[in-house]
């Protein structure tokens, strides 16, 4: 395609620079130039496709990079990227050394905040705000641009709450597609929609914060867009602007499959077709274990619910939500909440499975210690994306899970080493003979079992097991990354303990395999400072044991976006990489 306006531009002076008429066409290159990439580049296109026109009119009337534009989550701002001299970058996004897939200071100037977990516009939009204003500089705009399944998150409720007293010159635009990655849900999602059909019963809340609020207006319409934006360019103080747009907009299929266009993988960028996926059989994702093996249990067990905070379909409870929708809860973007819902079902003898992302989990901290575990509650936390996601990058890594889980009193804290032991963890979780909350975390992605839906064994809290059997050098590896162990030390004449617990950890093990050992090798998928590793080192110095030790995991720095294999080898986690640090150690 030839790009007759986007050929030209590089930065937002070069949009200036265009007449309003060529405005819209400008979109539908835009639009283009996304999906060429995205098809064969993958990553997140529905949400993009939705905010061309917006993303042009903001650029268009506000003075960026000097005019501050904020993002929330970021998976919509390639528009963005684009515009803001990152075209020509563009096909690397999300790849190793390439750009990220997410706005980032680091990367451009008009990346005016670091985004990619949700409902984080509008108060970071109301500190540069308050900012300006400290330092008397009054011309400055700060504009948030939220989704509405972000702007139901908690955190953004409290922005509002304080923008609405501030008198600080911030823009809140609501973009509003009624859906999230799944459909929107709560009861601000039905008020957005009594907005839109015009059927408003009550008092408009944003008006009622104090906000000057407009719209809807039709957010495809880049000369309402410009005209209402330059409007509200000249009104000081809070301001809300609700923007109606369509995700997905000007691809069919994205339109019409919301969901899986998302973020769909490769397709055909002329007919939006998904390209077909190996048809071989395939070991199933981590997340369908989880999904179909609580259906299983919740088929038998009557008290067992089920909660995610806005991932049904990617931690797959929607199968759940599909087979028994009075016992599954989709809460919204709400991870504190859905931790505090599921320690009240369990103050009430109902079994709570609350599936969450290891990343997005760090919004629920205090509710896990202060709700769940200071009580004891017996809440099972399904801990998805645990370890290195890969593409998403430093915003989403499940990397720190072990050691900000690991201090917290009476929380039992496991990792699977496969698709069985995930599931008879799920399993044992519901028999009644735990009276502690749980962390299970697995990764994201495929296992390596076809045959995994094998009759349940109930599993010994705090037991590790021996998968092989060597001399001198003992592994010990925690969750899946026995998989990566097995295959370094095939070899080797090496001994090899899958963990399996974190905390209580398996002492009497622990105690016979520093017994035997000059050299222990510890391996996990997770931060080295605090994780699996740090808990061998406190055991070790417990019990004051000569022994040598190596920790193996994710160094003490965040970790950028690439596939999950070259980032593992860049940290140095392959099990090429793993052979050779365990060959140094037999060779001493
Ligand atoms: C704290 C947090 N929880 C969950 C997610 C996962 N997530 C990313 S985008 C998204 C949906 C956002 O929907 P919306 O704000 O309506 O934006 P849209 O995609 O419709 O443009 C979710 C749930 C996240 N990024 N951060
Ligand atoms: C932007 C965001 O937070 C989600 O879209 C995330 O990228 C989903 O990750 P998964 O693909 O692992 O479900
Ligand atoms: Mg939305």
């Amino acid at each position: 395609m030839n790009f007759q306006f986007l050929n030209h531009l590089n930065t937002p002076s070069d949009l200036r620079a265009l007449a309003p008429q060529e405005l819209p066409d400008l979109a539908k290159e835009l639009r283009q130039y996304i999906i060429n990439v995205v098809a064969t580049k993958e990553g997140h296109l529905g949400a993009s496709l939705g905010v061309v026109e917006l993303t042009i009119a903001l650029h268009y009337v506000f003075n960026t990079p000097t005019d501050l534009l904020i993002w929330d989550v970021g998976h919509q701002a390639y528009a963005h990227k684009i515009l803001t001299d990152r075209k020509t970058v563009f096909h690397t996004n999300r790849q190793l050394n390439g750009i990220s897939g997410f706005p980032k200071r680091e990367e451009s100037l008009y990346d005016t905040f670091g985004t990619g977990h949700a409902s984080t516009s509008i108060s970071a939009a109301l500190g540069m705000a308050l900012a300006s204003k400290i330092k008397g500089d009054l011309n400055k705009q700060h504009v948030a641009v939220i989704g509405d399944a972000s702007i139901a998150g908690g955190m953004a409720f409290e922005g509002l709450n304080h923008a609405g007293v501030s008198n600080a010159n911030i823009l809140v635009i609501l973009n509003d597609n009624a859906i999230g990655i799944d459909p929107s849900v709560g009861a601000l999602k039905q008020y957005l929609t009594q907005v839109k059909t015009g059927i408003q019963t009550h008092d408009n809340i944003f008006e009622a914060l104090n906000f000057n609020y407009s719209g809807p207006i039709n957010g495809h319409d880049v000369f309402s867009l410009i005209t209402e934006l330059e409007r509200l360019k000249t009104i000081k103080g809070p301001k809300f602007l609700h923007v109606i747009t369509t995700k997905g907009k000007g691809l069919k299929q994205a339109e019409e499959n919301q969901v899986v266009y998302h973020a769909p993988g490769k397709f055909d960028a002329l007919t939006g077709d998904i390209l077909p996926k190996v048809t071989t059989a395939q070991p199933p994702k981590y997340q369908d274990v989880f999904g179909h093996t609580l259906v299983e249990l919740a088929h038998k067990n009557e008290r067992i619910v089920g909660i995610t905070p806005a991932m049904p379909t990617g931690s797959s409870l929607k199968y759940m939500m599909a087979t028994f929708p009075e016992r599954a809860f989709d809460v919204g973007i709400a991870e504190q909440h859905a931790v505090t819902l599921a320690a009240g079902m369990a103050t009430q003898n109902m079994i709570p499975y609350c599936a969450i992302y290891s990343t997005f989990l760090q919004r629920g901290y205090d509710q896990i210690i202060h709700d769940v575990a200071l009580q004891n509650l017996p809440v099972i936390f399904c801990l998805d994306r645990a370890g290195l996601v890969g593409e998403d990058g430093a915003t989403h890594h499940g990397v720190f899970d072990l050691a900000y889980l690991r201090c917290i009193p009476n929380l039992i804290i496991a990792a699977p080493r496969n698709e069985i032991a995930l599931r008879n963890l799920l399993y044992t979780a519901q028999l009644g003979t735990l009276s502690n909350p749980i962390a299970i975390r697995y990764p994201r992605g495929r296992g390596t079992l076809t045959e995994w839906q094998v009759p349940f064994t109930e599993i010994s809290i705090g037991k590790g097991t021996q998968l092989k059997k060597g001399e001198k050098v003992a592994v010990l590896s925690i969750g899946t990354m026995a998989q990566t162990v097995t295959e370094a030390i095939k070899n080797h004449s090496v001994s090899h303990y899958d963990m399996q617990f974190v905390k209580p950890l398996d002492t009497a093990l622990l105690h016979d395999i520093f017994n035997t050992y000059n050299v222990i090798i510890t391996v996990e998928n997770g931060t080295i400072v605090g994780g699996f590793g740090s808990a061998i080192a406190e055991f070790k110095a417990a019990h004051a044991y000569p022994n040598t030790l190596k920790i193996c995991g994710v160094p003490d720095v965040f970790i950028e976006h690439g596939t999950t294999a070259e980032l593992m080898e860049k940290i140095g986690l392959s099990a090429a990489q793993l052979e050779q640090t365990i060959h140094g150690f037999l060779q001493a």
